[in-house]
């Protein structure tokens, strides 16, 4: 962390661009897993090459998976080469893994570990070891894991693979964290006798990113049953056997997309976002449904996705449970809004990167506004806000959102803006060359 403060731009015009969002982490992440325990090579294209992505490569390099980065200029680069050549090998300890904050490598690599021959080490910024992890090491050890982690039923840990899980029915609680499903489905085809996963608990967070755990493990040849296909509720069976290596074309992210469309609702201006997928399991579609709700007008284009602001912007009442990582983009356009906004099903944001919750309703507080803490998540009154800094708590996407209220509010100092960097290369970068009316990501 650092205690740099970057003066958010204020927007002298309606913004008018088109941009070029980086990859997908969730994508990036899941294919890296799924790639590193296929029977043959695989391709990773236009991955997103950011800190959790970065700290996902290094684990399981690290595990003895080779990930060669390559470029190919036909398909056009989007920063440091535009593909990952996956070679999986068979994974070894002992290993040591640094998480950073990164939920999707603290989730899914324990499985992966628990196949590998030998110890493999795990820890990572002091958050990581506050953010729940139970679902996973409880599981693990049910299905005959060894995990040391101190009592802690958290962060820092050491698995003691032996080369080979036998699987079989597991209940795990995931009310907390989608990602403890996810990870145990991730690596699932690899026990013995594949894996049965009961949530048994409140109900589960981030469906969607569910949803695309099952449809990548589809898409690299794994069997698996899920509920939303007619299945028994909350219980997924995968088949056990090999895992293809695929070529697979990251999508951009869509909740990274969020700020910028978020840009153009606010100014009353039009952003488009190139590429945006005509199908996807990413939660940051429901972005077309919320910012639509918001004021906004959306349009799927040859150009993108096209977001239109009409100069008005409306409060939203608004069941975040599904896609709770676009909460502080939404609670910022909400404090700009002409009524009021609920935004409730997010008391797990209390456990993300930061406590979302207390963090928002703080920074926005102290910015002048008028937000509550609600037991599932915020009401947002709006007021009108004033300058000063809107700390980030090691949290990319509060960054995001302090540079959304930025570009009207003046006077926003963001701290510690390179924060963003968890998910999004050169943040400040794309964001000021969205002000000049284009951001593509710099080539390295
Ligand atoms: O599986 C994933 O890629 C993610 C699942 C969600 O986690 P939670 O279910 O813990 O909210 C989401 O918030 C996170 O940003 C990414
Ligand atoms: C919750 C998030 O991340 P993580 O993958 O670390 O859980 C997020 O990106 O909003």
């Amino acid at each position: 962390m650092t205690d740099d403060l970057w003066p958010a731009p204020t927007a002298s015009a309606a913004v008018n661009a088109t941009v070029t969002v980086p990859g997908s982490k969730s994508v990036t992440n899941r294919a890296l897993v799924l790639a590193a325990l296929a029977a043959e090579p695989g391709w990773i294209r236009r991955p997103l090459r950011s800190r959790d992505t970065l700290l996902m490569a290094a684990a399981l390099r690290a595990m003895g998976v080779g990930i060669e980065d390559t470029v190919n200029s036909a398909t056009g680069g989007t920063g440091g080469g535009d593909a990952w050549r996956v070679i999986p090998a068979g994974l070894h300890g002992p290993a040591t893994v640094d998480v950073g904050n990164a939920g999707t490598v603290m989730r899914f690599l324990p499985p992966v570990a628990a196949l590998a021959d030998g110890p493999v080490h795990f820890d990572g910024d002091p958050r990581s070891h506050e953010r729940p992890l139970h679902g996973v090491i409880d599981a693990l050890r049910a299905l005959g894991a060894r995990i040391e982690d101190g009592g802690r039923g958290a962060l820092p840990l050491t698995v003691y693979g032996t080369g080979a899980l036998d699987g079989g029915p597991v209940t795990v609680d995931a009310s907390s964290s989608s990602q403890f499903v996810s990870a145990l489905l991730l690596s699932g085809a690899r026990c013995n006798q594949g894996l049965e996963v009961r949530h048994s608990g409140g109900p589960l967070p981030s469906l969607p990113h569910i949803r695309m755990t099952v449809e990548m493990l589809r898409a690299a040849g794994v069997q698996v049953d899920a509920p939303e296909d007619g299945g028994e509720a909350d219980v997924w069976r995968v088949t056990p056997g090999a895992l293809l290596g695929r070529d697979l074309v990251v999508e951009p992210d869509l909740s990274n997309a969020a700020p910028f469309l978020a840009a153009a609702l606010v100014t009353g201006g039009r952003v488009a976002v190139r590429d945006w997928p005509l199908r996807t399991t990413q939660p940051g579609d429901q972005l077309r449904d919320i910012f639509t709700r918001m004021g906004g007008s959306c349009a799927l284009t040859d150009e993108g996705l096209v977001l239109t602001g009409s100069g008005r912007i409306h409060g939203i009442q608004a069941d975040l449970h599904d896609v709770g990582e676009l909460t502080p983009v939404i609670a910022a356009v909400a404090a700009l809004a002409d009524s009021e906004s609920e935004l409730s099903g997010i008391a797990h944001l209390r456990l993300h990167e930061t406590d979302r919750l207390a963090a928002l309703a703080k920074e926005l507080n102290e910015l002048g506004g008028d937000v509550a803490e609600t037991e599932d998540g915020l009401r947002i009154r709006p007021r009108p806000l004033h300058g000063g800094v809107f700390h980030t708590y090691e949290d990319h996407r509060l960054a995001t959102a302090a540079a959304v209220l930025g570009l009207t509010v003046p006077g926003i100092q963001v701290e510690d803006v390179a924060t963003t960097a968890k998910t999004l290369p050169d943040f400040p970068g794309l964001w000021t060359g969205m002000l000049a009316g284009d951001a593509t990501p710099a080539t390295t």
